[in-house]
C-alpha cells in the first residue's frame, strides 16, 4: 500500500453483491479514511447456468476473486460467506467477518406459507431450502431456479411461479424488503451456515492490510459463523449440501442448532448445543460428531443421487 492511494475492493458484479461490498467499502473509508474503488469480477458461479448442486458447491464464487488477490489485482475481497469453502487457503486470510444481517429465509409470494394451495409452486435451488420446505408442506411442489435475485422475484410477479424462496439478507440488499410475505423462523428453516455475513479476504502475507480490515470485524458474529462452518466442515458437506446450521450468543455463551434433512422431507437429524464463545470451532465439531452417530452423513449421501 503506497500512501493514499485507493483500495481496490473485489466484488461479484451482481446488485446483491456491489450493494453489500458498497456497504462495506464505505464504512472502511468512514473508520479509516482510507478510498476504496469497486472491481467489479465475473465468478464461474455467475457465468455457468448449471444448477448450483451439479457445480460442486464448492466455492464456484469465490475462486476467480481469490485468483485477483494472487496476481495482485484486487487488494481485498468481499464474499457472501455462506458461498466461502470451509476449507482453509493458507495464502489468503479472512481479515474480517462483518456484523451480520437477518440470517433468516424469506418467501416472496402472494400469500403466507400456510395458505398457499396444494401444488402450489414454489422456486429454490437450495437442497437444505427444499428438504426443510418439504418437512414443512409435503403437497407443494419445488422448481430450481437460479439467476439473480430480481430474475427470482419476477418469476413470481409473473405468475410462472407461486413463490421464491431467498435469504432474507439478499432480498434487504435488493431493497425488495417490501416483497416479502413471510419471513421463516430459524426452529422452521434453519440457515445455511454464515448466511448474512460477509467475509473479507486478503492476502495472508499482507499483516499491515488485514490489521486495517480488521475495524470491519464483528466478534459475536464471528464465533456464531465459526461454529455453524466448523458443522459443515466435519459433515465433509459443502454450501449446496441440505445442511443448515444456527448459533447465536450473548458473546460469552454460544446455542447451536445443526440439522441435516433428507431430500424427501421425511427424515431428518436435528442436535443443538451450547458451550463457551472461544470455543466455536469443537462446538460445530462435536455436534456434527453427534449428528453423525445419528446418522447425518447417510441422509447426505442420499442427496448426493
Ligand atoms: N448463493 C447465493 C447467495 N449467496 C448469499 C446469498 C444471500 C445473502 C447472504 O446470505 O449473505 C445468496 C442468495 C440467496 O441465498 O438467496
Amino acid at each position: 500500500m503506497s500512501g493514499d492511494a485507493a483500495l481496490r475492493m473485489g466484488t461479484r458484479k451482481s446488485v446483491m453483491a456491489t450493494t453489500q461490498s458498497g456497504r462495506v467499502g464505505d464504512r472502511l473509508t468512514a473508520r479509516t479514511g482510507r478510498a476504496v474503488q469497486l472491481v467489479g469480477v465475473t465468478t464461474f458461479g455467475d457465468v455457468s447456468r448449471a444448477h448450483l448442486t451439479q457445480l460442486g458447491g464448492t466455492g464456484v464464487f469465490v475462486s476467480e476473486l481469490r485468483n485477483k488477490l494472487i496476481d495482485g489485482e484486487i487488494d481485498f475481497a468481499v464474499h457472501s460467506l455462506k458461498d466461502l469453502p470451509t476449507t482453509p487457503d493458507e495464502r489468503i486470510a479472512l481479515a474480517a467477518i462483518t456484523v451480520r444481517d437477518d440470517p433468516r429465509d424469506a418467501l416472496v409470494s402472494k400469500a403466507k406459507f400456510a395458505d398457499l394451495p396444494a401444488g402450489a409452486r414454489i422456486g429454490t435451488g437450495s437442497p437444505r431450502r427444499v428438504s426443510q420446505l418439504r418437512m414443512l408442506r409435503p403437497d407443494l411442489e419445488y422448481v430450481p431456479i437460479r439467476g439473480n435475485g430480481d430474475t427470482r422475484i419476477g418469476k413470481v410477479t409473473s405468475g410462472e411461479l407461486d413463490g421464491v424462496v431467498m435469504a432474507a439478507a439478499g432480498l434487504g440488499r435488493l431493497g425488495r424488503d417490501s416483497d416479502i410475505s413471510q419471513v421463516f423462523e430459524v426452529d422452521e428453516v434453519l440457515p445455511a451456515p454464515g448466511q448474512g455475513a460477509l467475509a473479507v479476504e486478503c492476502l495472508a502475507s499482507r499483516t499491515d492490510l488485514i490489521e486495517l480490515l480488521n475495524v470491519l470485524d464483528d466478534p459475536h458474529t464471528r464465533a456464531a459463523v465459526t461454529a455453524e462452518r466448523s458443522v459443515l466442515a466435519a459433515l465433509e458437506a459443502g454450501c449446496s449440501a441440505p445442511v443448515g446450521a444456527f448459533a447465536s450468543g450473548d458473546g460469552h455463551i454460544l446455542n447451536l442448532t445443526a440439522a441435516v434433512v433428507a431430500v424427501d422431507g421425511l427424515r431428518s437429524v436435528r442436535k443443538s448445543t451450547s458451550g463457551p464463545s472461544p470455543a466455536a470451532m469443537e462446538l460445530g465439531r462435536d455436534l456434527a460428531a453427534a449428528m453423525i452417530a445419528e446418522g447425518a452423513g447417510t441422509l447426505m449421501g442420499e442427496q448426493a443421487h
